[in-house]
């Protein structure tokens, strides 16, 4: 596994926040996938008119890892525009906790200067699965 440099993972997912797609809540998020083979996969939050369609930059990361066939993933780092460390929602965490239950996940706040480092049973307990 290619060594992790977790200053840079969280720049990724920091950069990620500028394709953010938010004309409701002004709310940037930015997400960056990393698989075991060092691929990098980056998400944004993607909003809707139609409130419920939004989806998270956490979800577009995974989803999008998915789609290409990078399903080992081993760090997820995430990123907003707040000055302490974004907390993944419910959904998020349910998502996590199926497609990316070894990763360490990186939350970060605006700057990058504050860093938690979670699992992904830490985010999501005792999570639904079938
Ligand atoms: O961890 C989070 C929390 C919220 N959002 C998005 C959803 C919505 O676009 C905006 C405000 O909730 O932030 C994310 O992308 N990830
Ligand atoms: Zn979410």
């Amino acid at each position: 596994m290619i060594p992790l440099d977790e200053k840079e993972l969280v720049r990724k997912a920091l950069s990620a926040m500028k394709n953010a797609y938010v004309p409701y809540s002004k709310f940037p998020v930015g997400a960056c996938a990393v698989t075991a083979d060092g691929e990098e996969v980056l998400g944004c939050n993607i909003e809707n008119a139609s409130y419920g369609l939004t989806i998270c930059a956490e979800r577009v990361a995974l989803f999008k890892a998915y789609s290409e066939g990078k399903k080992d993933i081993v760090a997820l780092a995430v990123a907003a525009n707040v000055d302490e460390p974004v907390s993944p929602c419910g959904a998020c965490r349910q998502v996590i906790s199926e497609l990316a239950p070894k990763a360490i996940v990186y939350l970060t706040n605006k700057d990058g200067s504050k860093i938690k480092r979670m699992t992904a049973e830490e985010l999501l307990p005792y999570g639904f699965k079938l």
